[in-house]
């Protein structure tokens, strides 16, 4: 028989502890739900926040930190992921706890400076470390479980709630952290030092959507981040939403010069533009009505959305538009463990 992959693991975890009738609906969003009400006593301070968000994602050696990573980086990287679950939800992430596992051979300069660089992703994203855990392990490996509070679930968007009619919207660029992973790993040529830079930068710093999130994701019907890249989370919010969407080819944003170097390195579009992953961009969905209401706030924040396409009647399929007027289906594929 063959091994498991990411997907059919998480069904069985799903079918054993999942709940469809309440939240947390285990395996279905960035970010995990929690009513306080148990905690609402008159001197707990969760008072006025009636809803604990929580996520939490492991930076594991091997499969996360490419070549030229620096401790500091590999440590903000562990902290970004799981910032990135919670403002995609427009959810401020106030805390969180670290698991780190650490192998024998690192220097204490070494763990010094893992260290280090939490306390200052701790200080750039505005967030408490308030706990974690220690461990030896064979490789270094970064667990971060973060948390946000909320007082309403009511204009938190999930990934199920794309409506006929309403746009598909992504936060950022894509193409630069698939080029930069493709740079770092096989020391590919670039068209110029601009591209090389932003691609790189992409990787070893990579940007969650903050503001994007905290002030625009509320508008949203259904968002979800772009960790494992445009294509997955397309199908994604497509089948839970049950609807299809269509896509613009020409609308999504890409890098300057991806063309070239896409054809100096002879790579395919479509690989690194919808199936690489990481980008920490915000893919949603919104109402033409919101829309309109966030036009000012991206104004006065100097805040991008890209329009890349529309909700449509369907089964939970993907359509993309070709320049040359071709629909195709989307390929449900992105980074996946284990494969
Ligand atoms: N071991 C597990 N036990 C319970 N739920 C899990 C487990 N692993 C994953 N999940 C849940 O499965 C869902 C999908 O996880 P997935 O990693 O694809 O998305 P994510 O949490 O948005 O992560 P990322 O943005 O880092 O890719 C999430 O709701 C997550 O909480
Ligand atoms: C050395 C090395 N190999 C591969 C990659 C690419 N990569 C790793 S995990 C992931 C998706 C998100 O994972 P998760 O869902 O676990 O957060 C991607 C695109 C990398 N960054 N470094
Ligand atoms: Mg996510």
């Amino acid at each position: 028989m063959k091994k498991f992959n990411e997907k059919q693991i998480l069904n069985i975890i799903i079918s054993k502890f999942g709940n469809n009738n309440m939240e947390p609906y285990i395996g279905k969003d960035d970010i995990s739900i929690m009513p306080l009400d148990s905690l609402n006593s008159s001197s707990n301070e969760f008072n006025d926040n009636k809803f604990l968000a929580i996520t939490c994602d492991m930076l594991v050696e091997h499969t996360d930190v490419p070549p030229k990573m620096t401790f500091e980086q590999i440590a903000r990287k562990s902290v970004v992921s799981s910032v990135s679950d919670l403002v995609s939800k427009g959810i401020m992430p106030k805390a969180a706890l670290i698991s780190l596992g650490l192998p024998k051979s690192l220097k204490n300069s070494e763990i010094s400076r893992l260290i280090n660089g939490l306390s200052l992703a701790s200080k750039e994203f505005g967030i408490d470390i308030v706990g974690g855990d220690i461990n030896e392990s064979k490789e270094i490996i970064i667990d971060c479980c973060m948390f946000g509070s909320l007082s309403s679930v009511a204009n938190i968007p999930r990934r199920n709630g794309a409506c006929i009619g309403d746009y598909v919207v992504v936060s950022g660029i894509f193409g630069y952290s698939s080029s930069g992973l493709k740079i770092l790993m096989n020391n590919l040529s670039c068209p110029d030092s601009y591209f090389r830079r932003r691609s790189v930068d992409s990787v070893l710093i990579p940007s969650p959507s903050y503001e994007f999130g905290i002030y625009i994701a509320r508008y949203f019907s259904s968002s979800m981040d772009s960790s494992d890249g445009l294509a997955s989370s397309l199908h994604e919010l497509s089948k839970q939403s049950g609807v299809n969407l269509l896509i613009e080819e020409d609308k999504i944003p890409i890098p300057p010069r991806l063309k070239e170097f896409l054809s100096i390195n002879n790579l395919d579009f479509h690989d690194l533009v919808f199936y690489g992953g990481e980008e920490y961009n915000i893919v949603g969905t919104i109402s033409e009505k919101n829309l309109v209401e966030v036009s000012e706030i991206l104004k006065v924040r100097h805040l991008k959305l890209y329009i890349i396409g529309k909700v449509v009647s369907g089964i939970g399929r993907v359509f993309v538009l070709t320049s040359n007027g071709n629909k195709k289906l989307l390929k449900n594929k992105g980074y996946a463990h284990f494969t």
